[in-house]
């Protein structure tokens, strides 16, 4: 497996608080990789810094290298709607438009310039197989998305991200408002999306890290301690620190 993403000194400050602190970072293609680690440590803000969400939030400073299929993000020529295509993340609570389930997954092809009728349902077909829901709404994708449950709402959510065919996908702590039904659906979801897609997920839950990433980073205070392959990590830590956060000996 080659690395998609390599980020390099990076340091992220808003205003005068140093989130991220000289962070580097080997992501692999087409793997899960989560980000462990107490609250307030940095994992959603590394994670917004991979498609530039960041941006929205006035004070921030970013220094330092974050590059994507060899290509630096941060360079002055790029395209930040192109990378949120190129980079899809969903959040912790299902955030639908207020459209129905069709046009949600339809609104990024169509704002792409997709406009086939036949080309939009083939890939909103595609989307909702692919996250797992087409059999739940295929009879029923005029109704609106928010007639759907919260777990269906993320599939839907899910679907949304993937319907641009990006590389990656992150997801921001996806599961933690579900119940643990929708939670098992998500998680073995995503064993089957990482077969097309790099997933990148923050979670609060080291269970779920350890159920379903191949990758694991943990964090510490705005600094990563270790990343290193889940089960390493979870059987053989190399730090201490690490070892006290897995054993449950804080956060
Ligand atoms: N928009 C913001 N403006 C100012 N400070 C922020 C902002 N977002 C996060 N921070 C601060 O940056 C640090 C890292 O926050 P971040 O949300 O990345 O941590 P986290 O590890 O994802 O935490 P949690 O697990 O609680 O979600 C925290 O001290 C937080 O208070």
């Amino acid at each position: 497996m080659s690395d998609i993403i390599r980020i390099e000194q990076l340091n992220l400050y808003y205003e005068k608080h140093h989130a991220l602190k000289n962070i580097g970072l080997s992501i692999k293609e087409k793997a899960v990789t989560a980000f462990i680690g107490p609250s307030g440590c940095g994992k959603s803000t590394l994670l917004r810094t991979l498609n530039r969400m960041n941006d929205m939030i006035p004070g921030t400073r970013i220094e330092g290298k974050v590059e994507i299929a060899g290509a630096d993000i941060y360079g002055d020529d790029v395209e930040v709607e192109g990378l949120r295509q190129q980079v899809g993340m969903v959040f912790q609570q299902p955030n639908p438009f207020p459209k129905s389930i069709f046009e949600n997954v339809a609104y990024g092809p169509r704002l792409q310039g997709i406009r086939s009728k036949s080309e939009l349902e083939a890939i909103v077909e595609r989307s909702l197989k692919q996250s797992a829901l087409w059999e739940e709404v295929k009879d029923h994708l005029k109704k609106s998305a928010f007639s759907l449950s919260g777990g269906q709402q993320q599939r839907l959510c899910i679907a949304r991200a993937i319907a641009g065919q990006p590389d990656i996908l992150l997801m921001d702590e996806a599961t933690s408002a579900l119940d643990p039904i929708s939670t098992l659906k998500i998680e073995e979801l995503t064993q089957d999306l990482k077969k097309d897609y790099t997933i990148v997920m923050v979670t609060h839950n080291m269970h779920q890290a350890a159920r379903i990433s191949d990758q694991t980073a943990f964090f510490l205070n705005g600094e990563i301690v270790e990343a290193t392959d889940t089960t390493e990590m979870f059987s053989n830590p190399s730090d201490s620190r690490t070892e006290d956060y897995i054993s449950g000996r804080f956060g």
